[in-house]
């Protein structure tokens, strides 16, 4: 089977921004995350895969097909989760149930019943008496509720308590399960992606920085610790950023082996997360 979702040297041009050469590819059966500081380029780049903005170049495919070409079919198998409210605030739950259920084709009515009551979310509330939450909630349960092959989600755990938090992230395992569907996520809790992403994209200033295997990405990258005699220049070109003190310094490497083959036993070595390599990479 190829790929769900293939962007290929994606770009687009705004005022004060250009998002350029986005490339990375997602297969059938896994969780990507995205990521990138504020700013980066994450809602854009879904944006134009949902083809809300209209790119000035690149090429983007999901199911195998051109996302605009094909868009009315694609869009019946993406459940889209997007970090602002884009439903009527005066119809209740059940209401606005009942128009967007009508976009698709395989809705399952039985399957949006059982979230309203695993989300505690009762059907005749008027949506504008929902918290930010609770309308997470509504929302990923309609993404969730139409047999959907690829969930797409901008920020879809923000303003979520870690109760609930844990409780999407095992709903999105639970979903990727069966090995046809996949899930792309925009979030700044790299911890959640720590827990269930198999891959992670990561833009800054809107290039892509890697597009990798998770596991890939926390062995080669680390966190070496050491005292700032051992720091010259030819060392210091090693990291991709380094922060002193007066005791000593602590850099971010993507290449372990080489600093360990460098070093031995003279400097500390730790697990980098991706939070360090987030910070690291972007104020380097
Ligand atoms: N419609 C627009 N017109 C002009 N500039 C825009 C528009 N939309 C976004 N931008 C600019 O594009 C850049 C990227 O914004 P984007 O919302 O994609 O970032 P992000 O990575 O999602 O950030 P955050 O984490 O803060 O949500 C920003 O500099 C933003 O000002």
């Amino acid at each position: 089977m190829g790929s769900i979702l293939e962007v290929n040297n994606l770009r687009k041009e705004f005022k004060n921004f250009t998002l350029d050469n986005i490339s990375f590819n997602l297969e059938p059966g896994y969780i990507m995350g995205f990521i990138g500081p504020n700013g980066a380029g994450k809602s854009t780049t879904i944006k134009l895969i949902m083809n809300l903005l209209k790119k000035n170049g690149g090429e983007i495919k999901i199911f195998g097909l051109d996302h605009i070409k094909h868009e009315k079919e694609i869009k019946d198998r993406i459940g889209f989760v997007y970090d602002e409210n884009y439903y009527y605030e005066d119809l209740t739950i059940k209401q606005m149930k009942s128009i967007v259920s009508s976009f698709y084709s395989k809705w399952e009515d039985d399957a949006f019943n059982r979230y309203m009551n695993e989300f505690d979310l009762n059907p005749k509330s008027k949506i504008k008496t929902l918290s930010k939450g609770m309308k997470m909630k509504f929302s990923l349960a309609i993404a969730l509720s139409h047999n959907a092959d690829l969930i797409i989600m901008d920020e879809p755990t923000s303003g979520l308590d870690p109760v609930f938090r844990r409780e999407i992230l095992d709903i999105l395992y639970n979903v990727i399960q069966d090995e046809r569907k996949s899930i792309f996520f925009s979030t700044h809790i790299t911890t959640d992606l720590e827990k269930i992403a198999d891959y992670i994209t990561f833009i800054n200033n809107g290039e892509i920085v890697f597009s990798k295997s998770k596991d890939e990405i926390l062995d080669t990258y680390a966190i070496v610790k050491g005292g700032t005699d051992l720091l010259d220049r030819d060392v210091r070109s090693q990291f991709i950023g380094l922060r002193e003190t007066s005791v000593g310094f602590e850099g971010l490497t993507n290449d372990v082996n080489n600093i360990k083959k460098m070093f031995k036993e003279e400097v500390l070595i730790e697990r980098a997360t991706l939070e360090d390599i987030m910070v690291y990479t972007v104020r380097r």
